[in-house]
C-alpha cells in the first residue's frame, strides 16, 4: 500500500540544505588508504557490462533494480578494491611499459581514493529522499514516468503521483502498472500511482517534478497555481522555448505562477526508456540556489544516476532547447542517407552554432561542453530513440511535417522551438545556418534536399 496521504505536509519537512554539503578537495595523498590491486578493476567493468546485457529490458522495476543493484556492487568493489587480490586477467600481457602501468595505476588510485574519502564525507542527517515522503510528476509522459519511477524506486515507502489529463491511463496506470501510452512494455514500481486530481496530486508533495511540454507549460502551471504551495521545489525537465514569447521555462514558471518559486532546471543526455532500463545516465541540476540543486542532485543520484549541480540555469536551459532543433536537422541528414561524413560536419557546425548563440543569452562555457550542451547534442543526434531526430528522418525521407505529427504521440520540443531560435539569433545578432535552415524546412519553404544544397553553398569561412 501507498503511504499515507498528508495534506499538511509541505516542503517544510525537507531536510536542511546544509545537510548535504560535501567536500570536493582532493585530499593530500599521504591520507589515503591502500590502493587497488592492479587487475581487480577491469573484472568489475566486465561484471557490470554482462549484468547490463543480461537485463530484461521491458519491466522497469525489476531492471532498473537489477542495474541498481549491479552498479552498487561494482561501485562497492571499486570503493574496495584496495583489499582485493592481484589478479590478471587471464592470457593478457600488459599493454604498457612498467613505468606508465605505474602511473597509470597511482592515478587510479588516487581517484579512487578521493572517491572513498568523499562518500565518508556525505553530510549525516537525513537525505532528501529519506526526508521525502511524497513527489508529485506533472504530465505523466515518458520521461515523467521515468524520472517518477526513478525515485520510486530509491524508496519504495515514496509516493510518486503522475497527475494526468487522462482519467483512463490513470487507471490503466492505478490497475496494470504500466504507462501503457507513454512506456509501453514496462512495469512501474508499486508506489507510483495517477491522478487526474491536481489539489489531491499535489497535497503534500515535498517536490514537483514538471515534465509537460514547453507550449502547455503557462497553461497548465497556471491551472494549478492556486493548489501548488509556493514552497514546494518544481524541478523542470522539460526542454524548449515558449512559441510568442520566446521565454525559457525559468521565466514561463515564475511568470505562470505569478510568485517566485524554488525551482531547479534537470537536464541532460537522458533518454526515458534507458532510465526506465537503469541504465547508466548523467544529468545536470541547475538553479540559482545552489544548495537546492545540490539537495535535488542528492535526491535523484543512484548508482545508475549521475547528477552534476550547476548554477548556470540560463546555458543548461538554452543548450537543451537549442539541441532538439539541431536533432531535427541530424535527422534530416540521416533521412537522406547522406553518410557518416556529412552527419559529423553538420553536428560540429550546429555545436558553433548553439555555441554562439548561447554564449550571447549568458551561458557559460562549462554548460555548453557540458551534459545539457554537448552531451545532450550527441545524445539526440546520434541517438535513434529520439523524436526529434526521428522528425528529422521521417522529414528527409519526404514525409510532410503534418502528417509526421499526426501520426506522433509524443513531443519532438525542436518542432515549435525551432522558429522561436531564429528570433532569439536575430535579437541577439548571430547568424545560424543550420539551425535557421531547419526552421524553413519546418515551415515548408524549402525541401529538405534544398536545404542542404544551400547550406553547402555558403561561402567558405574560416573556422570560429
Ligand atoms: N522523453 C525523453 O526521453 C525526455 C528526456 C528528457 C527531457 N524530456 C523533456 O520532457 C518534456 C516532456 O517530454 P515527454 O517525453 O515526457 O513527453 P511525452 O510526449 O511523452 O508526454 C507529454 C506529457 O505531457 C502531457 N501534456 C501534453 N499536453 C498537455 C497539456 N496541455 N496539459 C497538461 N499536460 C499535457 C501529456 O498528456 C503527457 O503526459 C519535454 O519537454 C521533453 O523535451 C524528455
Ligand atoms: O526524444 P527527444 O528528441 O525529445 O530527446 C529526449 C531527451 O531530450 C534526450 O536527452
Amino acid at each position: 500500500m501507498l503511504s499515507s496521504f498528508k495534506p499538511g505536509s509541505r516542503a517544510g519537512q525537507r531536510p536542511s540544505r546544509s545537510v548535504s554539503l560535501r567536500v570536493v578537495a582532493l585530499e593530500r595523498d599521504e591520507d589515503y588508504e591502500q590502493p587497488p590491486e592492479a587487475g581487480v578493476l577491469p573484472d568489475v567493468a566486465r561484471r557490470l557490462e554482462a549484468d547490463r546485457s543480461s537485463s530484461p529490458t521491458g519491466t522497469a522495476g525489476a531492471a532498473m533494480q537489477q542495474q541498481q543493484a549491479a552498479a552498487s556492487a561494482a561501485a562497492a568493489e571499486l570503493a574496495g578494491a584496495s583489499s582485493g587480490p592481484a589478479v590478471s586477467p587471464a592470457g593478457l600481457s600488459p599493454l604498457y611499459p612498467p613505468a606508465e602501468r605505474s602511473q597509470i595505476q597511482e592515478s587510479w588510485d588516487a581517484l579512487m581514493r578521493w572517491s572513498k574519502t568523499f562518500s565518508k564525507r556525505s553530510g549525516s542527517g537525513l537525505s532528501p529522499i529519506e526526508a521525502a515522503d511524497k513527489v508529485v510528476v506533472f504530465g505523466g509522459g515518458s520521461f515523467g514516468t521515468a524520472m517518477g519511477s526513478s525515485l520510486a524506486l530509491k524508496k519504495p515507502q515514496l509516493d510518486v503521483v503522475l497527475l494526468l489529463r487522462d482519467p483512463y491511463l490513470c487507471k490503466d496506470i492505478n490497475s496494470s502498472h504500466c504507462n501503457t501510452k507513454y512506456l509501453p512494455g514496462f512495469t512501474l514500481p508499486r508506489n507510483v500511482r495517477a491522478t487526474t486530481d491536481a489539489a489531491e496530486a499535489i497535497a503534500g508533495a515535498q517536490y514537483a517534478v514538471h515534465a509537460v511540454p514547453v507550449q502547455h507549460s503557462r497553461a497548465f502551471l497556471t491551472g494549478v497555481r492556486e493548489v501548488l504551495p509556493k514552497d514546494v521545489p518544481i524541478i523542470c525537465v522539460s526542454k524548449g522555448l515558449e512559441v510568442g514569447s520566446g521565454c525559457m521555462m525559468s521565466e514561463v514558471i515564475p511568470s505562470a505562477l505569478g510568485r517566485r518559486q524554488p525551482a531547479v532546471f534537470l537536464s541532460g543526455p537522458s533518454f526515458a526508456k534507458e532510465v526506465m532500463q537503469g541504465r547508466p545516465t548523467g544529468v545536470v541540476a541547475a538553479s540559482k540556489d545552489a544548495a537546492l540543486a545540490r539537495e535535488i542532485q542528492e535526491l535523484f543520484a543512484s548508482p545508475c544516476m549521475r547528477v552534476n549541480t550547476s548554477t548556470d540555469v540560463t546555458g543548461v536551459e538554452i543548450c537543451g532547447a537549442l539541441k532538439n532543433v539541431l536533432a531535427i536537422a541530424a535527422g534530416i541528414v540521416e533521412g537522406l542517407d547522406l553518410g557518416h561524413n556529412a552527419l559529423a560536419a553538420l553536428i560540429a557546425q550546429g555545436c558553433a552554432e548553439i555555441r554562439w548563440l548561447s554564449q550571447k543569452v549568458g551561458a557559460k562555457p562549462a554548460t555548453i561542453s557540458g551534459l545539457s550542451g554537448l552531451g545532450d547534442i550527441m545524445l539526440t543526434c546520434y541517438g535513434d530513440l529520439s523524436r526529434n531526430r526521428a522528425v528529422g528522418v521521417r522529414l528527409g525521407r519526404g514525409e510532410k511535417l503534418h502528417d509526421i505529427l499526426a501520426s506522433s504521440t509524443q513531443v519532438a520540443e525542436g518542432v515549435a522551438t525551432a522558429g522561436v531560435v531564429v528570433g532569439l539569433a536575430r535579437k541577439y545578432r548571430v547568424s545560424l545556418p543550420v539551425l535557421t535552415a531547419v526552421a524553413q524546412v519546418l515551415d515548408s519553404n524549402l525541401e529538405p534536399a534544398e536545404a542542404v544544397a544551400a547550406v553547402m553553398n555558403l561561402p567558405q569561412i574560416e573556422e570560429r
